[in-house]
This record gives C-alpha cells, sequence and structure tokens, in this order.
C-alpha cells in the first residue's frame, strides 16, 4: 500500500522521509497548525528530499495565488484541499495548476463521500470529521462506512501501525495517510516513522 506522511516541518524529518521511502510527504500550509511550514522553509525542505517522493501542500480555505506559487516554484507537487473548498474553487484552481489535487472530505455519512466522488479533483482524502477542528486530530472514524468509489482516496485520521492492518481490511485506500500517529510529543518519532512506512509496504 502506498503512504503519505503528513506534518513534516524539520530538517530531520526529511531525513527520516529520505531513509524510509514513503511514496508522499506532505507540508501544511495553515498557519494555525502545529506543523506549519511557512512557504520559504517548504522550499529548503523540499530541495533536500529525495526526487522519487511526492511533496504533497495541506491548504486550508487558502488563496488561490498562493497554492499556484508554491506549484510553479515546484516546491509542491500534488495540492491538498483540506477546508471547505466547494467545486467553483476546484475549477479555478485547474484553471492555473496542472498538479494533481486531493479534495478532503471530513467524513459525516456515506453520502458525502459520493457526492464529493463528483468534484473535479484526481484524489479524494477521508478524513475523521470533528467540529471547530480541520485535520491532523489524531482520531479514527469507522472505515465501515466507506462506500465503494472508483476515486482513487488517501484515508486519514488517526492511523498508526496498530490500526492500518485493520484498516487494509476494511476499506481499499489508494494510500495511507498518516501525520499524529508517527509522532511523539508533537514532533516526528524515527522508529515509528520507520514502523508505519514499513507496515504500508507490507499491505
Ligand atoms: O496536520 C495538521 O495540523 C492539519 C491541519 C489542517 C488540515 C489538515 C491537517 N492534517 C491532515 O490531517 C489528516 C489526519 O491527520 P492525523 O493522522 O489524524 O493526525 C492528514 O491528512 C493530514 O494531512
Amino acid at each position: 500500500m502506498n503512504i503519505k506522511i503528513c506534518g513534516l516541518s524539520r530538517e530531520e524529518d526529511i531525513t527520516m522521509a529520505n531513509t524510509y521511502k514513503p511514496n508522499f510527504i506532505g507540508f501544511v500550509f495553515y498557519p494555525p497548525s502545529a506543523r506549519y511550514v511557512s512557504p520559504e522553509k517548504a522550499a529548503q525542505l523540499k530541495g533536500k528530499l529525495d526526487l522519487g517522493i511526492s511533496a504533497v501542500g495541506v491548504f486550508v480555505n487558502e488563496e488561490i495565488s498562493l497554492i499556484a506559487d508554491l506549484c510553479s516554484q515546484g516546491i509542491i507537487d500534488m495540492v491538498q484541499l483540506h477546508g471547505d473548498e466547494d467545486e467553483d474553487y476546484i475549477r479555478q484552481l485547474k484553471e492555473v495548476v496542472q498538479n494533481p489535487i486531493i479534495k478532503a472530505v471530513r467524513v459525516k455519512n456515506a453520502g458525502e463521500i459520493l457526492a464529493a466522488e463528483k468534484l473535479p479533483c484526481e484524489y479524494l482524502l477521508l478524513d475523521t470529521y470533528r467540529e471547530y477542528n480541520y485535520g491532523g486530530s489524531g482520531e479514527a472514524f469507522d472505515h465501515r462506512v466507506i462506500p465503494p468509489i472508483k476515486k482513487p482516496y488517501f484515508l486519514a485520521g488517526g492511523l498508526n501501525a496498530s490500526n492500518m492492518g485493520k484498516a487494509a481490511r476494511t476499506c481499499k485506500p489508494f494510500a495511507f495517510d498518516v501525520s499524529s500517529g508517527c509522532e511523539t510529543n508533537g514532533y516526528k518519532d524515527d522508529r515509528k516513522f520507520m514502523g508505519v512506512v514499513a507496515l504500508a509496504k507490507l499491505l
């Protein structure tokens, strides 16, 4: 199974990525997040990232011009929209950006996932719904609610080495997306990072 490790913000995190080789890493460009990285810091970190690992920019209701700049400078390879972005927003973004787009759905029910499948994005990302919290809460949701869909999706929300196996038996994501589940005291943890990437490759 593919895996994305999200919320990398330090040079040590990039060293872990280059060592254990997840398919994707994520930079969070949402200023209220504890994992926020500035565009300048992300540019430095991307410069040290192995070329075979795709960098995903995570945004919450962001100005389209900022996303377009980060894509055109090659700081990110893919765009993850994790806020309340609607079809009009995604269409406007696609006019200025060719990079693949992942639209996050904070899951309340199957109907929302089926509706999101019609959006003009390449991937969905299914995450836990929490009022007042856009993402990265470390809490899982019931994967049995996910209906059969054709659009490939990233599975997120409280995944870690102890629940990824069950998740893989319950649904069929394109990739796992792990953030809190490979942290200790708010920072990426080398042992947990290695564990979740190795496990994903076995599943
Ligand atoms: O990580 C954050 O702080 C964040 C902030 C705003 C939007 C999304 C964010 N992260 C995304 O949240 C999910 C789940 O993370 P977790 O494993 O439950 O901690 C993941 O897709 C991150 O990309």
